[in-house]
């Protein structure tokens, strides 16, 4: 199993220790969630952050973009030197267009579903992706349950991706810990990101190897 830990539930105030604890770590990327406080009902971090981040973080950066209108921003989010940029199939109008943007950039394109969306609305685009993400809490805030029903989102979206030949990655994120990442790594995911989970304890690094032997 790969793991992305989720900046959202570090420590603001010794961000660099945490970055640089999780570079030391075996996670797999860091995942970092910027929200606009209209696409979600939270506002997290901006460019300036993603940018000072990306100068000290050795881990691969996967960029979840919870906000509207987010081809307007391809170009900064590269250059912050995200590995992977990660759009909501909500938020754009020209999903094909944006993932072209995304790709033509030279990043890795990741597409997310909100737990209301279906697994479906990727028939028609899931072989130009690298990434999905299933969101297993609604997105804007850390700590919320696990909603069950990912549990067999995520075996559907499995099945898309063998029957189309796809080589998408599943990722999962909201309410991961060792049970729903164990139920999690049944159901076929590949990538589970997890805030609370990592952040929250005073071993994270076992967190994270926890994870990872899923
Ligand atoms: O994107 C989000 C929330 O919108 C997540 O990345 C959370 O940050 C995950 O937090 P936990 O549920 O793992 O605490």
């Amino acid at each position: 199993m790969e793991v992305s830990p989720s900046l959202l539930a570090a420590d603001f105030l010794n961000l660099r220790k945490e970055v640089e604890m999780i570079n030391d770590s075996h996670a797999d990327y860091l995942h970092l969630d910027v929200m606009d406080g209209v696409f979600v009902p939270n506002i997290s971090f901006g460019f300036s952050v993603l940018d000072a981040v990306g100068k000290i973080c050795s881990k691969p950066m996967d960029v979840h973009l919870m906000i509207v209108e987010p081809d307007k921003w391809v170009a900064q989010v590269r250059d912050c030197g995200a590995y992977l940029m990660n759009v909501h199939v909500e938020s754009c109008k020209h999903l094909h267009s944006t993932i072209q943007h995304i790709h033509q950039a030279g990043m890795k394109a990741g597409v997310t579903l909100n737990p209301s969306t279906p697994v479906v609305m990727l028939n028609d685009i899931i072989q130009d992706l690298d990434l999905v993400l299933l969101m297993s809490v609604n997105p804007g805030f850390g700590g919320q349950p696990f909603i069950r029903h990912t549990l067999e989102k995520t075996r559907r979206l499995r099945r898309l991706i063998e029957e189309s030949g796809s080589h998408a990655k599943i990722q999962i994120d909201g309410g991961v810990n060792d049970r729903t990442g164990a139920e999690l790594a049944e159901a076929g995911a590949d990538i589970l990101v997890a805030g609370s989970y990592v952040f929250g304890s005073s071993n994270p690094h076992e967190r994270i190897d926890i994870l990872k032997n899923l």
